[in-house]
């Protein structure tokens, strides 16, 4: 049905404005809607599958169509201002008398699919016991996985498509050397990305026939900075135990703001965050302070922040996690004996994910692989997605130059996912210039083409998503199967709130903090929590950088507060600091302060901007020198947020029950394996889900608008790495694939990610 009733007048969704439809939703779930014949209670549907629409409650069996616009039934009109792309209702009622302003549009299926065509796996002849055992046991491989699982000697290249098997290769070589070659595992070197990686390989390996969980143990498996950081604390324990290291982002930028101050760096025009990136690109690469140089003057003074940094660190006898790395090279360089040791004890490495493997990691296996040569190299140049912090698949593609005599192997058979899916990753990732030419085939067709659909905005994207997982839930799908992934963390906002209001089992990453801890959003919120209450003093806290005030001040102010007998915030207008016109602004601040409190909270935020001078706090303290996360854009996240409310206390009660729901999902999240996965794209390679929704797929978000900004400024890597990002996002899909494009974006007008051009328009020819 199109029409329904609330608070007794009618609304026609093809007259109400978009923007309230996440309202009419919540309103459904409330009670408050009514089917305007039966007067039963309604629901509004927002999902993927079919059009927003009102409907019964299933049990009731009603089957209402919609009556007649009748002008006996009253509706309402609501004037609208719009506002930095918010459209901001005057009035406070939902229903609008006016064609809505935008269209509705069915979510589609991606274009220029080509057909199946199925290929016979290819076999291979088995020689080997071991590998007959483990197939018995149900571990296939194809000829070319036995392949590279056999030639165990000499250095090899595996280069392996998303999905073609490469931990399944690996976790067999492993077994296949030990049961088979009879290699001791102590003599083993396994370099996982992830320590999770290496847990999981190790459990597999466990479930193999005849492994001894004694040989399992000796296996040396982990990251390379695990690896080389225990070799360096066993060879100097003092110099590099774990309570030296900064193991924090905030020590490091803290750090690196202390020298920044003092080259006289302005915080809020510098990028701190690419500052700290590149010193981490150079150590990563072996440059030196001295070694570099710089091509324009941000390097000049990147340079400058570098040589204090690590003056500093050495000062304080501190280090950070690219220490281990550089640590460990210049311990085998210094000590050739330390190195021939190691070069003894192990011979054989296998490495996974050398796609995104730097100079300094490369060094190092090169060393110590020097006498026995065995090294197998995994990877995937087109999942190569941290190249900001040094990685580079040119090790990859330059492999067997570096290891003479290293034999290739290419697995290009996808066991993931649908062919359906594989072809729509392979039209985007075939755009890229920089890469290997492959394509990788699927080995079978699914029932399901991947779909795009349009939300309105986060909310609406968020809201279809959960609908779509509770009916896919009804058809038999178990929570574990679905993974939500996103470019940035606060990308997830929406959809972290819409599942804690749900009764839906869902994880998030140990380090995903919560939306409403963000220092800019923090303020902000302070401001409307002081016009509910003038005496919160967390709260007047902290709006006192956003005053530009010194902390020290609240001691005076609370005393003063308990002198004059007035609240927290009077105290605001006795304030002196010797500046007539910071005196003059503070006593502006109680009015402004104490009149939003009966405004819905966008429009106060909206005032807090404007008559508070928000905006110059955001210019000083909000990171705008950043790239990646900038203060202006948590705060147009929050006016999102915060447009679904009416009220500044429902706002602010439901801030505190998400923050309260991010520590509690955290703590499930460690126990909860049954529980969909939230996660950003980066933290998911290597994984795979039944279904996998992709958020924010506009440009700006995916590709994020660094890229955009470094392509208009002819710089081309930076967008090809955010395509390989969207190529690991669509490849973790199993079966069913999900990508939505909003139509606005922290509300303004967004447009499709430029990469799925290929998957949206119609080709002539479709043979792909
Ligand atoms: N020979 C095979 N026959 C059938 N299924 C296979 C075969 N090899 C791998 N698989 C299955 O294919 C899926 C992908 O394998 P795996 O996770 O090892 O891929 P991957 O190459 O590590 O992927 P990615 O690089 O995309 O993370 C897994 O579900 C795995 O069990």
């Amino acid at each position: 049905m199109k029409t329904a009733m609330l608070h007794n007048k009618i609304i026609n969704i093809n007259r109400v404005s978009r923007e309230m439809f996440q309202s009419l939703y919540d309103n459904g779930k409330k009670g408050h809607l009514q089917c305007p014949v039966c007067k039963e209670k309604v629901r509004f549907y927002i999902g993927i599958n079919q059009e927003p629409h009102f409907y019964h409650i299933p049990e009731l069996n009603h089957t209402c169509k919609d009556p007649d616009d009748s002008p006996s039934i009253p509706q309402e009109k609501v004037e609208y201002e719009e506002r930095n792309g918010f459209r901001l209702p005057v009035s406070r009622t939902i229903t609008a008398v006016q064609e809505s302003d935008s269209k509705i549009k069915q979510a589609q299926m991606v274009k220029n699919i080509p057909p199946f065509i199925p290929e016979t796996m290819s076999k291979y002849n088995c020689s080997f016991h071991y590998l007959r055992t483990l197939a018995q046991s149900g571990v296939i491989l194809d000829s070319e996985q036995a392949d590279a699982v056999c030639r165990t000697e000499g250095p090899l290249l595996v280069l392996a498509g998303a999905g073609s098997g490469k931990t399944r290769v690996l976790t067999t070589r492993t077994a296949f050397m030990i049961q088979e070659k009879e290699i001791d595992p102590k003599s083993i070197m396994l370099v996982t990305f992830t320590a999770k990686a290496a847990a999981e390989m190790k459990e597999r390996l466990s479930r193999y026939p005849n492994m001894e969980r004694l040989q399992i143990r000796q296996i040396v498996s982990g990251t390379f900075h695990s690896l080389f950081y225990r070799i360096l604390s066993f060879h100097a324990p003092e110099k590099w135990s774990s309570d030296k290291l900064l193991s924090k982002g905030w020590q490091r930028e803290q750090m690196i703001k202390h020298a920044g101050r003092e080259l006289h760096l302005d915080e809020k025009e510098f990028a701190y965050d690419l500052a700290l990136q590149q010193i981490g690109f150079w150590k990563n690469t072996l440059i030196s302070p001295e070694q570099v140089r710089p091509t324009s003057s941000w390097e000049e003074s990147v340079v400058n922040l570098y040589k204090k940094y690590e003056q500093a660190k050495e000062k304080e006898g501190l280090f950070d996690f690219d220490d281990m790395l550089t640590g460990c090279y210049d311990l085998f360089l210094h000590n050739p004996a330390i190195l021939e040791n190691y070069q003894n004890r192990f011979q054989y490495f296998l490495i996974d994910e050398f796609q995104d493997i730097n100079k300094v990691q490369y060094e190092l296996i090169k060393m110590l692989s020097a006498k026995s040569k065995n090294v197998c190299a995994v990877g995937d140049d087109d999942q190569s997605i941290y190249a900001f912090r040094g990685s580079d698949p040119k090790y990859l593609l330059d492999f067997e130059k570096d290891f003479p005599g290293a034999e290739v192997i290419a697995l290009k058979q996808n066991y993931r996912s649908t062919h359906e899916i594989v072809s729509t990753a392979n039209q985007v990732i075939l755009q890229n210039k920089k890469r290997r030419a492959k394509k990788m085939k699927a080995q079978y067709t699914g029932e399901k083409f991947p779909c795009l659909f349009f939300p309105f905005d986060e909310e609406e994207e968020a809201t279809s998503i959960v609908t779509d997982i509770q009916e896919k839930i009804e058809e038999g799908f178990e929570p574990k199967d679905f993974a939500i992934l996103f470019r940035t963390n606060t990308g997830s906002r929406a959809v972290f709130e819409r599942l804690a209001n749900s009764s839906l089992p869902f994880r998030i990453d140990q380090d995903a903090e919560s939306f409403y801890d963000r220092f800019i959003v923090r303020s902000m919120l302070s401001f409307l929590k002081l016009s509910l209450n003038e005496d919160e003093k967390g709260a007047m806290q902290n709006i006192l950088p956003a005053l530009f005030m010194k902390q020290t001040v609240i001691k005076d102010m609370m005393a003063e507060s308990i002198l004059n007998d007035c609240t927290l915030l009077e105290c605001l207008k006795h304030v002196k600091t010797g500046f007539a016109f910071q005196e003059r602004k503070f006593k502006k601040v109680v009015p402004v302060i104490r009149s939003i409190a009966h405004l819905s909270p966008i429009m106060a935020i909206e005032k807090i901007e404007k008559e508070l001078g928000f905006q110059d706090f955001i210019k000083k303290r909000g990171n705008e020198g950043n790239k990646i996360e900038k203060g202006s854009d948590d705060l147009k996240d929050l006016k999102v947020a915060a447009k679904s409310f009416t009220s500044i206390l429902d706002f602010l009660e439901h801030t505190e029950h998400m923050r309260a729901m991010n520590k509690e999902i955290k703590q499930q999240s460690k126990k909860n394996q049954n529980a969909i996965t939230l996660s950003t794209v980066h933290r998911a390679k290597g994984l795979e889900y039944k279904v996998v929704y992709i958020i924010g797929a506009v440009d700006g978000s995916l590709p994020h608008d660094h890229a955009l900004e470094a392509y208009r400024n002819g710089d081309f890597a930076p967008i090809e790495e955010e395509r390989r990002l969207m190529y690991v996002a669509i490849t973790r899909a199993m079966n069913h694939l999900y990508i939505s494009v909003p139509e606005k974006n922290r509300g303004r007008k967004a447009y499709p990610s430029r990469f799925l051009s290929p998957l949206i328009r119609e080709k002539a020819n479709q043979n792909q």
